[in-house]
């Protein structure tokens, strides 16, 4: 057997385009031989760091998004609301402190199922409920929604604000700027021993070639 070729995938729950890459790479990750690692990153930090600019400084490209993303959201099959206030929910709110819980439940769980179950809810409440996804209580229904206990919960919502949670959130969107970043979702393959680089969710069929795997399209089993 060929060992599994190890994809990351470095998202933040306030990037719309996060929300269908992360989905579609879920649906694949069983279907191709990958060890799939998720990344959280703060994709604030990830603008700054490339001294790129949000697409939402320029005009034509909201009107376009809004117009891209209606579509996207059926041909992902990914149920994605645009929430009535985009520019406060991005960046007067952000997701700084949902980057860091998730990046508490990852550490905690050293593994992906909890991560992948809470990352959804928080997407979920952003990009589908239009809710609040700063407050702790925020967290902590989303944290219930994705099946964790009550105790776990508790310990999350005190690692989240600490200091170690702080620098590896840190160091995780340092990783994606040495990677090249300068938006997300950022995907990395390793492949013989070098890294594949590639930006956005519409980059999955020329990923799969690079690993050699087959792409049927982002529903893979419709
Ligand atoms: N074409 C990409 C677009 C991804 C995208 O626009 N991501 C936003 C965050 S939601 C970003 O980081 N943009 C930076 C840029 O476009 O320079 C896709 O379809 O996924």
């Amino acid at each position: 057997m060929t060992s599994k070729k190890v994809v990351e995938l470095f998202y933040d729950v306030a990037s719309p385009y996060s929300w269908l890459g992360f989905e579609v790479i879920c649906r694949y990750k069983n279907m191709w031989n990958i060890d799939l690692k998720f990344r959280p990153a703060f994709l604030g930090a990830v603008m700054k760091g490339s001294g790129n600019k949000s697409p939402t400084m320029v005009q034509k490209k909201v009107l376009y998004m809004d117009k891209d993303l209606n579509r996207l959201r059926d041909y992902f099959n990914v149920p994605m609301q645009h929430p009535a206030d985009p520019i406060g929910v991005i960046f007067k709110k952000g997701s700084l402190s949902a980057m860091r819980f998730l990046t508490a439940v990852q550490e905690r769980e050293g593994g992906n199922t909890k991560a992948e179950q809470v990352s959804r809810e928080l997407f979920l409440r952003i990009w589908n409920e239009d809710k609040d996804i700063t407050e702790p209580g925020s967290l902590s229904e989303a944290a219930v929604k994705a099946g964790l206990s009550e105790s776990e919960i508790k310990e999350l919502l005190e690692l989240y604000t600490s200091p170690k949670m702080k620098d590896k959130l840190r160091s995780t969107t340092q990783d994606a700027l040495d990677y090249g970043a300068f938006g997300l979702p950022l995907l990395v393959c390793h492949v013989n021993s070098k890294a594949e680089v590639f930006f956005g969710s519409d980059r999955f069929e020329l990923m799969a070639h690079c690993i050699g795997e087959k792409w049927l399209g982002p529903q893979p089993e419709k």
